[in-house]
């Protein structure tokens, strides 16, 4: 549905401001009704990466094609009825304060022409599928954050595009709204077949509703696969800074500050796991405190299921003799598992 092939992007020197290359050969491509995110540190290129697949943004080199249409080779008049098959979202939702919540959802169909009917026809499905069916007279200054952003979904959807572009669409909402907004839109991904595609800079937005994910930095994608995947086994440093943000995906603090400890005959050895596949399913960690007749200590982690994938990060504590002498190495030895002594307490 969405491919970019070797896309640049260089705004020109102004003033005393130097040239910047926003984009840096950037590829990536999107299947038809699949959810992918692009996350990034601020300035990383995320916006200008989104905004060349409507044709805000016209990349200084390599090529755009939504479903097929070349969107870089369009002259602007066609490049306006192609937009009308994106539908987008914003992070301040972006509504008309004089409209209500119908008159919102509506204005996209009355700058097509559509009749009242028709327009009446077409919005209140609409406002029902978002959970505003009886909220469709209420004006922006009367609806939360969350209901704003209904709107804005309703709005996107109006026009019945083919691929919903999401713009850190839940960076202004509390924890909760945010879940409530990305189960709607994968339930509008999985009820109509839409293709969406998100930029953000958090991870739970990616983690929650994904299906893959590219980690853009200094305008180039440094990581790309199944969210499930990068989640296990992130790659670069800035992937594994994000994933890192996860609760329970670091050390606790307390263990951490007593690593360095000498190895003694009654020393802890402070391992991590990732578990993926049957790995994480199974009683790994019994069977290796049985097989071994050790005690062992789980000291925090995470325990999650992303995109139907089992997963399990866990920092757990062993008797050093078990690890110095590859005991526990040969009982976890898995392409599912993967280890990683971190240090020692005493
Ligand atoms: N119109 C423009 N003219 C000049 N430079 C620009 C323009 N738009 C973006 N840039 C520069 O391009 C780089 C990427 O910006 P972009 O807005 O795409 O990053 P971002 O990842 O979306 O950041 P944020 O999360 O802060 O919005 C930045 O260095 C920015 O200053």
């Amino acid at each position: 549905m969405i491919e970019l092939d070797g896309v640049w992007k260089t705004f020109p020197a102004r003033g005393s401001d130097t040239a910047v290359e926003a984009l840096r050969g950037v590829s990536l491509h999107v299947p038809r009704g699949e959810i992918y995110g692009v996350i990034g540190r601020s300035g990383a290129g995320k916006s200008t990466l989104i905004r060349t697949i409507n044709g805000l943004e016209r990349p200084t080199g390599g090529e755009v094609r939504v479903d097929g249409i070349a969107i870089d080779k369009l002259d602007e008049r066609a490049l306006r009825e192609e937009r009308r098959k994106i539908g987008m979202i914003f992070q301040h939702f972006n509504l008309l304060s004089s409209r209500s919540a119908f008159g919102n959802v509506a204005l996209p169909l009355e700058l097509l022409g559509l009749s009242r009917r028709e327009i009446e026809k077409r919005v209140t499905p609409l406002l029902e599928l978002v959970g505003l069916g009886d909220k469709r007279d209420r004006h922006p200054v009367e609806l939360s954050g969350g209901q704003k952003q209904r709107v804005g979904i309703a709005r996107a959807l109006a026009t019945e595009p083919k691929v919903l572009r999401s713009d850190e669409a839940t960076s202004a909402l509390d924890p909760e709204t945010t879940r409530s907004i990305l189960a709607l839109l994968a339930r509008v991904n999985a009820e109509l077949g839409l293709t969406i595609v998100l930029i953000t800079h958090e991870m739970t937005v990616i983690k929650e509703i994904c299906h893959r994910v590219g980690v853009i930095d200094d305008g180039a994608i440094i990581e790309e696969g199944p969210v499930h995947q990068v989640f296990a086994h992130p790659q670069t440093a800035t992937a594994r800074s994000f994933v890192g943000s996860l609760a329970g995906r670091e050390l606790p603090a307390s263990v951490k500050a007593q690593l360095g400890a000498p190895v003694e005959a009654s020393s802890q050895t402070i391992l991590r796991l990732t578990l993926t596949g049957e790995a994480a399913t199974q009683p790994t960690v019994t069977k290796l405190a049985r097989a071994l007749g050790i005690d062992v200590a789980i000291l925090g982690g995470q325990i999650d299921s992303i995109g139907g994938h089992p997963f399990a990060l866990l920092f757990m504590g062993v008797p050093t003799a078990s690890w110095t002498s590859g005991a526990v190495s040969a009982a976890l030895a898995s392409p599912d598992i993967q280890l990683e002594m971190l240090g020692h307490v005493a």
